[in-house]
């Protein structure tokens, strides 16, 4: 039987249009499917080659993941109705690598086998062009391929039809199930039984879904009906928003969320204020969930003057002159540093390396205490007798006092300099110190600390204000080459907005230094950016990955994203690079502007 799809219209044949696509012209729309014109026009762009089939091979399939455990009985009810028939099964990953194939017609194998339509084989569009599982993917749509609608030529003589199967409480694309037969006894059937087998294989991973994922699950839909305002629920790997969370939010804001209820919950409370990279300031309620580590929470806007705006709303006072930046939460942190300058107050600024807190604390000082001298102890470089020697001699000083990286060393050395710090006379000396945190916000202070101080503060991690990147960027550029000398190209610009900085304002200042490196005098383009930059991959490369990467990325920006000439200048194949710009996260220039 069949499908219809494939059959030519007009006066010209599908291979005539598919090579006039392939060259770079745009045919009639009518002579072919809309869904399969527009994934011909993807393949020409992914630069694959309609003569040739080179699909990359991944021999480290593991089907004992959450998917290939959902999948493993609804693949064996439909390769038992299907056992006699000369049609085939398949499972992909998310990528469209084949994970499971299932046939019984040993010359539809043998076909599949020289088309490499078989476990481990990538049939991502990317590589292998328009067919049922990669177009599925791309399209998020169950997807038909008849026979000659395959952009490579080899793939004519099969027809397949995908469908995405989707995780069904977070919403992520975990894989495709596939059915492929000869092109000849396709039927339109395919698409309705890959669609339903899809939709059983959710409901297998429903039931797989852990208890704790329930529990959170059912806190989040019961916190949903009762609420009537923006309800989302976090866990370590999940984030629901219910309607009116996901207008209020922004993507960025998932990340905060989670950190800031993480932080409250920590301190044992149930409410707490954040700041929406919107600049608008949320009141949060949090409710634990019996048997799951995840918690629901309730976000309530605060209420604003008639009139007043959002971004005049959020910081309580103006940002701090001397340093860049004028997001709600970096005007927030200031706040409190300068307060706490003014008044005496005794202050511990944490946050993730990197972050400014010393820049914060010094900024205060030379606000209200400029013609006082100010002493800084970074007890990581003095050690702890170092410091305590230097904080025995400071009586003399009558001004500002910082204990730099106060958990650098144990407990009890914390709580000795502390009670040496102490001892200053709070009338003349302010005392603060600055601890690293990690980025899920525990320090390395002993439990005793936080009792000396007045107040605690946490800088923000840059990518919980990555706005302030703007100013940031030019500020950095002049301390290293003076007023206005250097700017930034718009496409490098979106490409720092783009990169998560675990390593804060200092990584973002070391990656300027990089730039300037290698273009003194500026424009700063996309290419000067150093290879991290460009990547995605959250892993922690190795040294040999780093410097393979950065190789990549510059014969890519060499070759003006052409792939294939990037991969011949390398010497290795089109799969391999292939591989690794998805390996890496490898942001092209194209794509950095499409996030714009
Ligand atoms: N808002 C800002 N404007 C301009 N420069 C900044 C700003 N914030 C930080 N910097 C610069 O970034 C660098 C790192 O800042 P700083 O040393 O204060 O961070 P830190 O959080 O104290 O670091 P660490 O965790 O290593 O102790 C410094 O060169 C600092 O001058």
């Amino acid at each position: 039987m069949s499908a219809g799809a494939a059959a030519p219209r007009g006066s010209q044949t599908l291979e005539q249009v598919k090579l006039e696509v392939a060259s770079g012209g745009e045919p009639r729309a009518d002579v072919v499917r809309d869904r399969i014109l527009i994934s011909w026009r993807r393949s020409r762009l992914w630069g694959v080659e309609p003569d040739a089939l080179d699909p990359p091979y991944d021999q480290g399939v593991e089907l004992d993941t959450m998917l290939g455990r959902a999948a493993r009985p609804v693949l064996d009810r439909l390769a038992a109705a299907l056992s006699g028939t000369a049609m085939s099964v398949l499972l992909t990953d998310r990528h469209g690598r084949v994970l499971e194939r299932r046939v019984s017609d040993a010359s539809l194998a043998r076909h599949l086998d020289h088309i490499h339509l078989a476990p481990g084989f990538s049939y991502s569009e990317e590589h292998v062009g328009t067919n049922g599982i990669g177009s599925a993917i791309e399209s998020r749509e169950p997807f038909f391929v008849a026979g000659a609608e395959h952009f490579v030529h080899p793939l004519s003589g099969v027809s397949c039809a995908g469908a995405p199967i989707f995780h069904p409480v977070s919403g992520r694309l975990e894989g495709v199930i596939d059915l492929t037969c000869r092109a000849q006894d396709a039927t339109p059937l395919m698409a309705i039984l890959a669609t339903e087998a899809a939709a059983d294989i959710a409901n297998e991973i429903l039931d797989q879904v852990s208890s704790a994922e329930r529990a959170l699950l059912r806190a989040f839909l019961s916190a949903n009906r009762r609420a009537g305002r923006a309800v989302v629920a976090v866990s370590k790997d999940l984030v629901m928003t219910n309607t009116a969370a996901a207008a209020l939010l922004e993507r960025a804001d998932h990340v905060l969320l989670a950190d800031r209820a993480a932080e409250i919950a920590r301190q044992g409370r149930t409410h707490g204020d954040v700041l929406l990279s919107s600049g608008e300031q949320a009141r949060l309620r949090l409710e634990t969930v019996e048997g799951s580590p995840g918690l629901v929470l309730e976000v309530t806007l605060a209420k604003r003057a008639r009139g007043e705006t959002a971004r005049a709303a959020a910081p309580p006072g103006r940002a701090c002159p001397e340093l860049a930046g004028s997001s709600g939460a970096w005007a927030t942190t200031w706040a409190t540093v300068e307060q706490c300058c003014r008044s005496g107050e005794r202050l511990l600024v944490t946050g993730e390396a990197g972050t400014g807190k010393l820049a914060l604390l010094v900024a205060a000082h030379r606000s209200w205490r400029q013609d006082r001298p100010l002493t800084v102890l970074d007890v990581a470089e003095l050690g702890v007798d170092g410091a305590l020697a230097r904080l025995g001699r400071a009586p003399e000083c009558c001004g500002t006092m910082l204990l730099r990286h106060l958990g650098a060393t144990d407990p009890r050395s914390q709580v000795a300099l502390l009670r040496a710090a102490w001892g200053l006379p709070r009338a003349s000396v302010w005392v603060a110190a600055t601890t690293a945190a990690r980025s899920d916000g525990v320090s390395d202070l002993g439990p005793e600390v936080a009792g000396f101080f007045d107040q605690v503060v946490t800088v923000p991690p840059l990518r919980h204000r990555i706005e302030d990147l703007r100013e940031l960027v030019p500020a950095l550029l002049d301390r290293r080459v003076g007023q206005d000398r250097v700017r930034v190209e718009p496409a490098a610009l979106n490409a720092l907005l783009r990169h998560p900085w675990p390593g804060n304002v200092a990584e973002l200042d070391r990656t300027l230094a990089s730039a300037l490196g290698r273009r003194p005098t500026g424009p700063i383009r996309l290419e000067d950016l150093p290879g991290s930059v460009h990547c995605t991959t959250a892993r922690v490369l190795s040294g040999l990955e780093a410097v393979e990467r950065d190789m990549i990325v510059r014969a890519l920006v060499d070759c003006g994203g052409d792939k294939l000439l990037a991969a011949s200048r390398l010497g290795i194949s089109r799969a391999t690079i292939y591989r690794k710009i998805r390996g890496y996260g490898i942001l092209l220039e194209q794509e950095a502007h499409r996030a714009d």
